[in-house]
């Protein structure tokens, strides 16, 4: 027997009705083979937040000021952010990496100084990134992901904060996955109305603007810095078979550059919700992912990752400590 069809033995023999664990089910599966053990285990659960500016804010495609990346660094350090609640929650250690941030943070303050350049480019006029700088904004994601591996860590969730990055993730989407621009735009954090249509004027112009060849000019072009980084972490950590955990709509679009440049990839990661940005449960079909919850979350910074978690924590309780019907002197059907 493969190890596929030992875990779907193993799962089947709990004592439960065929299936009735529904989604847990293909989660236990999953982790089993990316662990490559009919045991798995989770430890040292990390959640990495990657920030970021974006050149293209500056043509207004975000309701909310370029400010907002940097303050709410400051509230993720301050620990008053949504994230920091669920991570302290679920026990998840986490870290807030500077990947971009158009501001000088005090020195002393625990952001992880990864900063490529002070935001991407303006992409109305020129790529988002250089091919250095994508290049060595995926190398960082990789070492921070390395670091987090050598201290035990086999579970790691990704998440970011970036006014404007809504509209990188919906290039990438467009472009990676071949839907049409407009089936790509939503409301961000709340664009609507003739703001709406200014955010989709402005990414149908950007669109048709360049043409990149390979999976990585194409998120130089249309990325960011947090997005190019997270998609170097999540890379590194499916070469190390670690468990990803993707948050929501900007998560999935580094994901989706990700399994572009290394389709593999794909099998190490779990997409943790289905967010309410238009166009996201389109993206999470073009990768043939079933995402875990469905709670309208619109917020980023990896909340829907830290939530998610315990239930990934169930999957593999129910695996290893869930008695079979032999074990409990129970029936199976005939
Ligand atoms: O994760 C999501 O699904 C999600 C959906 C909409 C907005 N966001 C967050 O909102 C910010 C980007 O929105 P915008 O309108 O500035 O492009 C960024 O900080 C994201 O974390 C996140
Ligand atoms: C306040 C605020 C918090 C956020 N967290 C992630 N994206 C965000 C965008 C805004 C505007």
């Amino acid at each position: 027997m493969t190890l596929q069809e030992q875990l779907q033995h193993k799962i089947d023999l709990k004592t439960k009705p065929v299936g009735a664990l529904g989604t847990l089910e293909q989660l236990a599966l999953q982790i089993g083979l990316i662990q490559d053990t009919l045991t798995p285990s989770l430890n040292n659960p990390s959640l990495l937040v990657f920030a970021a500016d974006h050149g293209l804010s500056d043509e207004g495609v975000s309701p909310y000021p370029k400010d907002v990346t940097w303050q709410m660094v400051m509230n993720f350090v301050a620990g008053g952010a949504a994230i920091n609640v669920f991570c302290r929650q679920n026990n998840i250690n986490l870290k807030v990496v500077d990947a971009g941030v158009d501001y000088d943070f005090p020195a002393g303050i625990p952001v992880v100084n990864a900063k490529v350049a002070k935001g991407s480019r303006n992409m109305r006029r020129e790529p988002a990134m250089t091919a250095d700088e994508c290049r060595a904004a995926i190398q960082k994601g990789r070492d921070l992901v390395s670091t987090e591996a050598a201290k035990g860590c086999n579970v790691i969730g990704f998440g970011e904060m970036g006014i404007g990055n809504t509209s990188a993730s919906s290039l990438l989407m467009h472009r990676f996955l071949n839907i049409p621009i407009e089936e790509c735009i939503g409301a961000g954090t709340g664009s609507q109305g003739e703001h709406f249509a200014k955010k989709t004027e402005i990414l149908k112009e950007v669109s048709e603007k360049y043409n990149p060849q390979t999976p990585e000019e194409t998120l130089a072009v249309f990325g960011g810095l947090e997005i190019a980084m997270m998609a170097g972490a999540m890379l590194e950590a499916a070469d190390r078979n670690m468990i990803v955990l993707v948050d929501g709509f900007i998560a999935s679009a580094a994901a989706l550059s990700a399994v572009n440049i290394q389709p593999e990839a794909r099998q190490k990661m779990i997409f943790c919700h289905s967010s309410d940005e238009r166009g996201h449960q389109m993206m999470l079909d073009g990768m043939r992912a079933d995402p875990v919850l469905h709670l309208n979350l619109r917020l980023g910074e990896g909340t829907g990752a830290a939530l998610a978690y315990p239930l990934v924590q169930a999957a593999v309780n129910f695996l290893n400590e869930m008695a079979s019907f032999e074990d409990a002197g129970v029936s199976n059907k005939e």
